[in-house]
C-alpha cells in the first residue's frame, strides 16, 4: 500500500492536492483548486464528493451512515461496479456489483494544469481478486476535475484467453427531493424491471420517482439529464462506450439498509452509466474497452 507521505511526494500539489486520513484511517485524495473541490477515496477508487465553485450543494450524496470498512461499499459518491454489474452472474455467491469498490486503488498519476486536477487510478488482479475471478486484468480510471467532472475507465484483458464484463459508475445524485426531480431523455426506451423480475417494458415519458424504482435502460441515448427543481439545478450527464443507463431508488426499501438513514431515499437518484445484463462487453486477450462520462451541472430559474 502507498502510504501517505509518498503519495504526498509523489503526486501532492501543495494545497491543490492532498493525501489525507479519511474516516477510520482510509487514504482520501482532498482536491481544492480554483474551478472545484472533491474527495476521492482510494478505497474503491470512489469519488465521494465534487462541487465546481459556485455550486451551493455537492453534485452527490454521500450517506451519514456510509460504512469505511474493508470489504464493505462506501454508499454513496461514485462506487465503481466492476468486474460484473448487480448480482453474481455466475451464483457462486460472490459480492454484488463485483469487487472493484471493495479493494483499494493505486495512484498512478496526477498533473494540474490551469486549475484541472487530472487523476489515474489503477487496480490490478493479485492473488486476492483471483480468489474471486480468475482473469489477469488492469483496470484504470481517470478522473478530470475541473468546471465538469469527467470520468474514464479502462479495462485492459493482460491475460490469454478473452474475458466478459459488466460494469457501472454508479452515481448516487444528491437531489432536493426526489418528488421534485425529473430524469429526462429516457422516453421511448425500453427498459428491464428489477422489480418485475426483469420483465421488459417501455419507458413513457420523463421519470419522477414516486415508488421503488430500478430499471436498466436499454440501448440508452448518449445524454440524460436530472432536472431538480428543489435545488434549482439540471446535471447533465453524458456518456460513450457505455449501452445502459440505470435508474435506481430505493424508495422506502431504503429502511432495510444498514448504511442509509430510512429517509435518505428522498435525497438521492442513482443514474448510472452502464455496460450491464446482456450489454456485457467481452475483451480479447491484449485489447481495452473504455467506457466515460461526464457530468455538468447548471442552474434554473
Ligand atoms: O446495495 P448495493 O449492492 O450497493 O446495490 C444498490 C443497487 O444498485 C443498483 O445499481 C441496482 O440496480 C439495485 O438492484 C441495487 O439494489
Amino acid at each position: 500500500m502507498q502510504d501517505l507521505e509518498t503519495l504526498n511526494r509523489l503526486f501532492g500539489k501543495e494545497a491543490q492536492v492532498r493525501f489525507v486520513e479519511g474516516q477510520t484511517g482510509m487514504p482520501i485524495i482532498e482536491v481544492a483548486t480554483k474551478k472545484a473541490s472533491a474527495t476521492i477515496a482510494l478505497y474503491g477508487g470512489q469519488i465521494l464528493s465534487y462541487k465546481s465553485n459556485g455550486m451551493e450543494h455537492d453534485l452527490f450524496y454521500l450517506s451519514e451512515k456510509a460504512i469505511y470498512q474493508q470489504g464493505k461499499a462506501i454508499r454513496g459518491g461514485v462506487p465503481v461496479c466492476w468486474p460484473w454489474f448487480g448480482e453474481d452472474p455466475s451464483k457462486l455467491g460472490r459480492q454484488a456489483h463485483g469487487f472493484a469498490r471493495n479493494l483499494l486503488w493505486n495512484v498512478l498519476d496526477c498533473q494540474l494544469h490551469d486549475d484541472i486536477v487530472e487523476i489515474t487510478l489503477g487496480l490490478e488482479s493479485t492473488a486476492t481478486s483471483k480468489q474471486w475471478w480468475p482473469n489477469e486484468f488492469r483496470l484504470r480510471k481517470k478522473i478530470v476535475i475541473g468546471e465538469q467532472l469527467d470520468i474514464a475507465l479502462t479495462t485492459e484483458n493482460r491475460g490469454e484467453i478473452p474475458f466478459s464484463i459488466s460494469k457501472a459508475l454508479h452515481s448516487y445524485f444528491l437531489v432536493g427531493d426526489i418528488s421534485q426531480i425529473t430524469v429526462v431523455g429516457l422516453d421511448g426506451l425500453d427498459y428491464l424491471d428489477k422489480t418485475l423480475d426483469f420483465s421488459k417494458q417501455t419507458q413513457v415519458g420523463d421519470i419522477t420517482p414516486f415508488a421503488e424504482t430500478d430499471r436498466v435502460y436499454l440501448a440508452s441515448p448518449a445524454r440524460v439529464d436530472i432536472i431538480d427543481e428543489a435545488l434549482k439545478r439540471q446535471i447533465n450527464i453524458e456518456q460513450s462506450g457505455a449501452e445502459n443507463i440505470v435508474v435506481w431508488n430505493p424508495w422506502t426499501r431504503a429502511s432495510l439498509l444498514n448504511d442509509m438513514d430510512a429517509s435518505d431515499y428522498r435525497k438521492f437518484i442513482c443514474v448510472e452509466t452502464a455496460n450491464a445484463i446482456a450489454n456485457s462487453v467481452i475483451i480479447a486477450p491484449g485489447a481495452s474497452h473504455q467506457m466515460q462520462v461526464k457530468y455538468n451541472v447548471s442552474s434554473i430559474a
